[in-house]
């Protein structure tokens, strides 16, 4: 990578099903230990982006580093990163401890200080010997976002933390974020709740129609806004038909 105060560089990444073209050849940088608020309405690529972000596919064209390496290099960089999907990959029959011990243990990384740490500080110590599926959406929502975090990654990926979570929740899980970038970890933050990327992040992509159509800090962007103030504004904006065909 080109230069190491990046965590994520893409450059014309591209990524096509068929004749299809999800994303549409974007040049992405996010700064290490930032964290990086990522837009855009239904459809516009951001799974397609985070998926292969993640190595969890390939790219049609372009290519993109990860922590400092091509995404190419899939075992370096799984190493490097924790990723907590819309669904979190839990086993039902598992214990919550054991999912993590599972977990930890498939890592290399058996640190079992740190897994009851984190069970405790995300209030889930009580159910640890329960089987995650009896645990509630956003029970297994923290765990999920525990399981991303046991490796102590370099770059936290996360799709819709926060969806389904009730106030208290989305709050355990916006501290998280919070607490992880203070430790100079880099978030890409995917979410459509506006609010949470308005609080938390220091620059925001969004992506419209395969497109990186806006990209800045939520103050910079709201400031450049032509209509009204807040970032829900400026997603509007930059996301109408009207604005793609400027
Ligand atoms: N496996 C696939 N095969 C074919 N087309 C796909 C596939 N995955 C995604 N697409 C298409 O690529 C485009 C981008 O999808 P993607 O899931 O990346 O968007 P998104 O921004 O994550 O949307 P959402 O906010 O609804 O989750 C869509 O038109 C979608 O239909």
């Amino acid at each position: 990578m080109s230069s190491p105060t990046l965590a994520i560089r893409t450059d014309g990444l591209q990524k096509r099903y068929g004749d299809a073209v999800a994303v549409d050849g974007i040049d992405l940088t996010v700064e290490s230990g930032s964290v990086f608020g990522f837009l855009g309405p239904n459809g516009a690529g951001k799974t397609s982006t985070i998926r292969i972000l993640t190595t969890l596919t390939e790219p049609t064209a372009g290519s993109a580093h990860v922590a400092g390496h091509p995404v190419s290099d899939r075992a370096t960089v799984v190493e490097h990163i924790g990723f907590l999907p819309e669904e979190p990959p839990l086993y039902d029959e598992l214990t919550g401890r054991e999912q993590l011990e599972y977990i930890a243990g498939l890592r290399g990384h058996e640190d079992w200080d740190r897994v009851e740490a984190l069970l405790s500080r995300f209030d889930l110590a009580a159910d640890a010997d329960r089987r995650v599926g009896t645990y509630s959406k956003g029970m297994k929502q923290k765990l999920g976002l525990v399981q991303a975090l046991l490796h102590d990654p370099d770059v936290l990926f996360l799709d819709e933390p926060t969806s389904g979570l009730d106030p208290r929740a989305a709050r355990t899980v916006r501290n998280t974020i919070d607490e992880v970038a203070a430790a100079e970890t880099t978030v890409f933050l995917s979410t459509h709740i506006l609010p949470v990327v308005e609080e938390l992040a220091d620059t925001v992509g969004v992506l419209y129609d395969g497109e990186l159509v806006a990209e800045g800090a939520p103050a910079e962007l709201t400031n450049r806004a032509e209509t009204g103030t807040t970032l829900e504004d400026v997603f509007l904006d930059v996301t109408s038909e009207d604005h793609a065909q400027r």
